[in-house]
């Protein structure tokens, strides 16, 4: 018997940065919340058996009235206060049911474009790996930054290449924000390092894993409180550092859905 697929979206966080008033899985974009257009993106994928939602706590309802007309979401769950903790409590209530060898890919509910070629080719990387991300290529040039020191200090940093000050103050991967100021009063910052490009990839959802090997490295990562992981690709790798985890082609399209200008491309691409 092939092994079981279930596709967990992800969809407990609050939307801050999207500026919807509520959480923007629940945001209608041509006709359609955006959590049902990335139920139905999945539901195109013909290897899939389940679906398993995770939901932030206060709008569990509307979750599952949506859930009810899709028949392979099996179930819907509360989420966590971070991506991490949702994730963790998924994998949980899967490792409460379903054998270690079973195929979960992981994926934001914020990603509705994702495509049946991009989930086949994560789930084919299980056949030679118990891990697997989805990335694309860097086009650009990715830089490290810092917060400027007060006064704008525009002193020589590091040069190109060089991993920087480690002073603390660096603005970790995930949380420079450009909507947290207003245009024209941007934070200082400065450059101090910029990673040769052609190792520089951009990490997408779906992430596959079997599901003992993600269940072990959420276990371990729930006790490091040092650890915010913003992927379960990173928690497998700083769990589990034996553990290989692949690298796939993901899909430029595959964009995810994070602030306001993000909604108004999806009322295009997801128009009727
Ligand atoms: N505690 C959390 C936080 C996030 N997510 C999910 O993980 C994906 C990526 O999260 P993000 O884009 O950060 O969404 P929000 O947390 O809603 O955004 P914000 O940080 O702006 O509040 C989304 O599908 C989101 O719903 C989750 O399941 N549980
Ligand atoms: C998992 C992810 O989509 C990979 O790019 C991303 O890290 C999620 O970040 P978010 O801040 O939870 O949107």
């Amino acid at each position: 018997m092939s092994d079981r697929r279930v596709v967990v979206l992800l969809a407990g966080g609050v939307g801050r940065r999207a500026g919807a008033g509520g959480p923007k899985q629940l945001v209608t974009v041509g006709g359609h919340t955006l959590l049902e257009h990335t139920i139905a993106a999945v539901e195109r994928w013909a290897a899939l058996d389940e679906i398993l939602v995770v939901m932030e706590a206060a709008h569990l309802d509307a979750a599952r009235c949506i859930a009810a007309r899709h028949s392979r979401v099996t179930a819907v769950i509360p989420g966590g206060a971070e991506r991490a903790d949702s994730s963790r409590l998924a994998v949980e209530h899967l490792a409460a049911r379903l054998p270690g060898r079973t195929r979960v890919l992981l994926h934001d509910a914020a990603r509705p474009y994702v495509t049946p070629a991009v989930l086949a080719r994560a789930d084919a990387a299980l056949d030679r790996a118990d891990a697997a991300v989805t990335a694309v290529p860097s086009v650009d040039t990715v830089i490290e930054v810092e917060a400027a020191p007060a006064g704008g200090g525009s002193g020589a940093g590091p040069s190109a290449g060089e991993a920087g000050a480690g002073d603390g103050r660096r603005i970790a991967a995930g949380t420079v924000d450009t909507d947290a100021a207003p245009a024209g009063q941007e934070p200082g910052r400065r450059l101090v390092g910029v990673p040769p490009r052609e190792r520089m990839w951009l990490v997408q959802t779906p992430q596959a894993f079997r599901l003992d090997t993600i269940v072990a490295a959420h276990r371990i990562i729930a006790r490091d409180v040092a650890f915010t992981p913003t992927d379960d690709g990173s928690v497998v790798r700083r769990a589990l550092p034996d553990v290989p985890v692949a690298v796939v082609l993901g899909d430029p399209a595959n964009t995810k859905v994070t602030r306001p200008e993000d909604l108004r491309v999806a009322r295009r691409r997801l128009a009727g």
